[in-house]
């Protein structure tokens, strides 16, 4: 299916509320009701709080067990969410624009009528949704590398930040793996550009695949990659960095463009703030590079 994305938006062609609802056709929730849901969503432009405040709604006209959404940004599952033995589908539509397809769960049947009253609380969301979409959007195209689809070198830096301060109040560990390709450049000079463009995004699946979800992963650009690792020691992050260099190597394109990987580690001490971090991963970068490539070294 395919859903709304931020170039498709014309904010200003928005057909009327009325018009697209036909909301004189269907059955009114008392007005306080439907003036709460509208003005509630108005308060927030993120999709996943948008989506608990719905399915709260939804809850006071029929008894739900779950309720998700998926998105051209992502899927989301109201809190609480669990099986029902009943499902009903719902397609949000705005401008002739499909914004994202709603799956509720409930252990009781679905009605018409029950279903009239979603589609009445349906049409109360379509504009903060169309809202909350845009603004995703945005962030992920502000965010993310374009050819990875990994955080930017712009979200490194907010994240990175944001990892050393938490280590610090928590006093835990808080590890920065910088991990630069060796012999890549010949990739490109050699094979072209979209060659090496193959071998940039092997490798980003490669890190994202052997890492865990509670680690960050980034692009910085170029052939360079970036790992936040929080509660992680020195020896645990020595174990990462090294397990990442493997499966680099052990990839297929790798092997076939003798592209290998070098690894700069440093561990977060107390006295430090991110940029002596940094700076400590980078020297260690370029100790690994110095030392013959294809290897770790540790600040
Ligand atoms: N295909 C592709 N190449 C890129 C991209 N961004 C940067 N590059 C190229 O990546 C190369 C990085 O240069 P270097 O790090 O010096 O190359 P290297 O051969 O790995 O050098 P060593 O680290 O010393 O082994 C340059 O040739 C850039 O033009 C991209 O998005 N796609």
């Amino acid at each position: 299916m395919e859903y709304l994305l931020v170039q498709d938006v014309a904010l200003s062609s928005a057909p009327s509320y009325a018009a697209m609802t036909k909301l004189q056709q269907w059955p009114q929730l008392p007005e306080c009701t439907e003036q709460s849901l509208i003005s509630q969503l108005q308060t927030t432009l993120d999709i996943q709080q948008q989506l608990n405040i719905v399915s709260m709604a939804v809850g006071k006209v029929l008894p739900l067990s779950a309720m998700s959404l998926k998105t051209a940004v992502g899927d989301f599952s109201a809190i609480g969410s669990c099986s029902g033995e009943f499902e009903h589908r719902s397609v949000l539509v705005l401008n002739q624009q499909c914004l994202a397809e709603l799956v509720y769960h409930s252990d009781y049947a679905f009605t018409p009528m029950a279903q009239r009253e979603l589609l009445l609380l349906e049409s109360e969301w379509v504009f903060a949704l169309r809202n909350a979409l845009v603004v995703s959007r945005l962030q992920q195209m502000a965010l993310k590398d374009t050819l990875t689809g990994l955080g930017n070198r712009r979200f490194f830096d907010d994240s990175f930040e944001k990892a050393v301060m938490l280590a610090k109040r928590h006093n835990e560990h808080c590890a920065l793996i910088l991990l630069d390709l060796d012999n890549f450049k010949q990739v490109n000079d050699s094979n072209g550009h979209s060659a090496g463009d193959e071998v940039l995004l092997a490798v980003a699946d490669c890190l994202r695949d052997t890492l865990r979800a509670t680690d960050s992963l980034f692009r910085f650009g170029g052939d360079e990659f970036a790992v936040v690792l929080s509660g992680q020691d020195t020896d645990n992050a020595e174990l990462v960095a090294r397990r990442l260099v493997k499966v680099i190597n052990q990839h297929y394109l790798c092997q076939q463009y003798a592209v290998s990987a070098s690894v700069g580690l440093a561990v977060f001490n107390t006295d430090q703030c991110s940029k002596q971090l940094f700076s400590a991963a980078d020297s260690a970068l370029y100790a690994a590079k110095e030392a013959g490539k294809n290897t770790v070294r540790v600040a």
